[in-house]
């Protein structure tokens, strides 16, 4: 058994996600007034915001820029050392593009492209949210007290990607950062979808097919409730607020996530999870492998609406999409 394949455990978490809105403002109400989330710092063209049971400065970056699409994934590592060896690994691989001095709410980032281009980084030194007394909660394993606004989310959960070669950035994803293949999807032998996690979560990363192969798209980045009645209550509020649903509340079959999607209004897919469907201990998990022609009404939607062609076809930056 010595020649078994170890995981390599050297990526903790997704830490935050900065998404591109040519509307700033606009998309960081969204995440302030409707998901309640808290703005942290300001600097430049750019917003930090957390979640209040996040314990980081922050997780969500909103920059503004002429299209929306995402600006970059942060991922912090497990430890200094397994930053260092991380970073060799995707030095050795051509797509590393440097060290970066961090950002507000972390230290030096080591950055990097997935084949298909989107921007990631890893590192260790992380700000943690200091909490003013107005925010203190008494329920002392929560960084801040729940909010009154809005239907607050609780944290980050994970980010979607369109690729134009999903199944090689999934293979880079595995090869070099450790990620496990939980479930899949194959069309004529190909890997079109993947769902890879470094945790017991299903997934912190999924990579789909763009359809016209156009590369470095964002699907849908995901924040999580953890309690289902809450994407009603959020949906009573977006459809108060000409919020687009574009997937009412719906159970998913791969990962069996309670979830529903819309576009906040600088055009970016946002996912909520009522929960975060089932989890990973078995540490030689099989990947769940589905044929895409089994995926409609139960990959997709094991429980509600069918999902429209949209969310198959679109993802930010827009481009025309031709027939697909
Ligand atoms: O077609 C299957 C889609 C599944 C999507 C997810 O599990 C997700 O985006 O969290
Ligand atoms: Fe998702």
């Amino acid at each position: 058994m010595n020649n078994y394949q170890e995981p390599i455990f050297d990526v903790a978490q997704l830490a935050h996600v900065e998404i591109y809105s040519p509307k700033p403002e606009e998309t960081v109400e969204f995440f302030e007034r409707f998901l309640a989330m808290e703005v942290t710092a300001r600097s430049g063209q750019s917003a930090y915001l957390r979640a209040y049971e996040e314990p980081y400065h922050n997780s969500l970056k909103v920059t503004e820029a002429k299209e929306a699409g995402l600006g970059h994934a942060g991922w912090r590592t497990l430890s200094p050392q397994a930053l260092q060896r991380r970073v060799e690994a995707i030095k050795e691989t051509g797509m590393g593009r440097g060290w970066i001095e961090g950002d507000i709410g972390h230290g030096e980032a080591y950055q990097f492209t997935l084949p298909d281009g989107q921007l990631m980084e890893l590192f260790w030194d992380v700000e943690y949210y200091q909490c003013d007394d107005a925010y203190r909660s008494k329920l002392l394993n929560r960084p801040s007290k729940r909010p009154e606004r809005g239907v607050p989310v609780r944290r980050l959960d994970h980010i979607n990607l369109m690729s134009s070669n999903p199944q090689k950035d999934a293979q880079f994803m595995i090869d070099n950062l450790g990620f496990r293949l939980r479930e899949g999807i194959e069309d004529e032998g190909n890997l079109i979808g993947s769902w890879l996690s470094v945790s017991n979560l299903m997934h912190e990363i999924a990579i789909m097919p763009e359809p016209n192969q156009v590369p470095g798209k964002l699907h849908h980045l995901c924040y999580w409730y953890g309690i289902p009645q809450n994407l009603y209550d959020i949906a009573d509020v977006f459809k108060e607020n000409d919020i687009f649903i574009e997937v009412p509340p719906n159970k998913h079959g791969i990962s069996q996530a309670f979830c529903m999607y819309v576009y906040e209004p600088g055009g970016n897919r946002v996912e909520l999870f009522g929960d975060a469907g089932y989890l990973i201990f078995d540490p030689d998990w099989k990947p769940v492998i589905w044929d895409m022609k089994d995926v409609p009404g139960y990959g997709d939607t094991w429980i509600g609406t069918a999902f429209p062609d949209s969310w198959w076809t679109q993802g930010t930056p827009v481009t025309k999409t031709q027939n697909v």
